[in-house]
């Protein structure tokens, strides 16, 4: 698979067919943008799905991962084999239940699913897979995948699952070569609110043991949505916020109407830059405003760009649950999730802008503040779900942001 010549690689029957001696029948690929094709037994929907295929290296939280919003128009690869293996449940949902398309097109496993073992399984994955119309391919080679996209960046592919095994493998490869690059698309319009709503949604005690506060005695925090995760939103609540979703599209004059103690930038899928292109002006019209601001992922790429920056395409990206990131503010390392294929170029920002963390494996920038007006912004994900929760004190952070600023203002 890592020679020139596109390869073709076999699904293993020995762990994958539930007859180990019979001949396997290949009812699903994955077939890459390079013609390589990798077989596998289908499970989930049953059809075509295409996208941009990063590998996460999370143990536990593959319904989380799946449905995030970020991975919009992206199909993950899990490096770890057991995927299902817990089943599935309502709760560990990560997309709003507004957004009509959100989370992943496709998932690539190692082992075959098993029978869902967890008291808290209501459903098997392949169900689950199906009734969120993913399309799954299991019996692959992630460990050799994985390696791929090491060495050669997040390939665009097509993954297609037929429980007859017809394929055309010719015109999935024509589809797999012919998909746009990743760089240059939007991808929040289908995922995020349609309405600006209140999270009004009481914090899961398995989660960690939160509890619910009342609404109303909290500060006032918009929520500009552009692929949010709710654990954001549980843990914004869970800080003392009162939180109001809104479109990515909304004005700075329609949100500051709200009179909001600050402005929380989200999450979501793409490339910043095309985003960009309508969140930037309203971001740098709320931080001209001096309304407290803290951004997450895209949240904090659109950050970079609205001070003048710039955003770079990732070779392999960060996609996991045990990323070291250093805070500068604090000395302090943090062991952080994250879930993402493009990063701010520190080198780009503005003065004011001060790089507060950075991720220890590759340099790569993780944060910043700025010096002249209340904001800052992670690239990781503090809300976790699935991770560590060693950042979530950027939560306080931000609340305490807020309570400052509110005495000023
Ligand atoms: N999780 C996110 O917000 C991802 C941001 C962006 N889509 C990226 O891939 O870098």
């Amino acid at each position: 698979m890592l020679q020139d010549e596109p390869a073709t690689l076999r699904a293993d029957p020995a762990r994958n067919t539930p007859e180990p001696w019979a001949e396997p029948l290949a009812t699903a690929l994955l077939v890459l943008a390079d013609g390589t094709v990798l077989e596998g037994f289908g499970i989930g929907h049953e059809g075509v799905a295409d996208g941009e295929v990063c590998f996460n290296t999370a143990m536990t939280g593959y319904q989380e991962i799946l449905t995030d919003p970020s991975y919009a128009g992206q199909i993950v690869t899990f490096t770890f084999p057991h995927i299902g293996n817990v089943g599935t449940n309502d709760e560990d949902l990560e997309s709003l239940d507004q957004a009509p398309a959100s989370g992943v097109r496709g998932a690539v496993i190692a082992s075959a699913v098993t029978k869902p073992s967890n008291w808290r399984s209501s459903s098997h994955l392949d169900g689950w897979l199906k009734a969120r119309g993913i399309v799954g391919i299991t019996g692959i080679d992630t460990r050799a995948l994985t390696a791929l996209i090491r060495d050669n960046g997040m390939p665009n592919a097509v993954i297609a699952n037929d429980p007859a095994g017809q394929f055309d493998r010719e015109a999935l490869k024509a589809r797999a070569a012919a998909l746009a690059p990743m760089e240059g698309l939007d991808l929040v319009p289908p995922v995020t609110s349609r309405e600006a709503t209140a999270w009004t949604q009481t914090v899961w005690a398995v989660k960690g043991g939160y509890g619910s506060r009342a609404p109303g005695e909290g500060l006032k925090v918009v929520a500009i949505d552009y692929g949010v995760k709710r654990n954001i939103l549980r843990l914004l609540a869970e800080a003392g916020c009162d939180v109001t979703v809104v479109p990515a599209t909304t004005s700075a004059e329609a949100i500051m109407a709200m009179k909001p103690d600050g402005v929380f930038l989200s999450n979501g899928p793409g490339d910043p830059a095309a985003t960009g292109e309508y969140a930037v002006p309203v971001i740098r019209q709320l931080l001209d405003e001096r309304v407290p601001t803290f951004g997450i992922c895209l949240g904090h790429q659109l950050m970079g760009l609205a001070l003048g920056g710039r955003t770079v395409k990732m070779g392999q990206g960060h996609h996991g649950a045990n990323h070291p990131v250093k805070d500068h503010t604090t000395g302090k390392v943090e062991i952080v999730s994250m879930n993402h294929g493009f990063a701010v170029d520190p080198k780009s920002l503005p003065e004011i802008a001060v790089e507060t963390h950075v991720s220890l494996f590759d340099g790569s920038n993780c944060g910043l503040s700025l010096t002249d007006r209340p904001a800052f912004s992670v690239q990781h994900h503090p809300e976790a779900s699935p991770g560590p929760r060693d950042s979530h004190y950027l939560f306080e952070r931000f609340v305490t942001l807020m309570r400052e600023n509110r005495q000023e203002r």
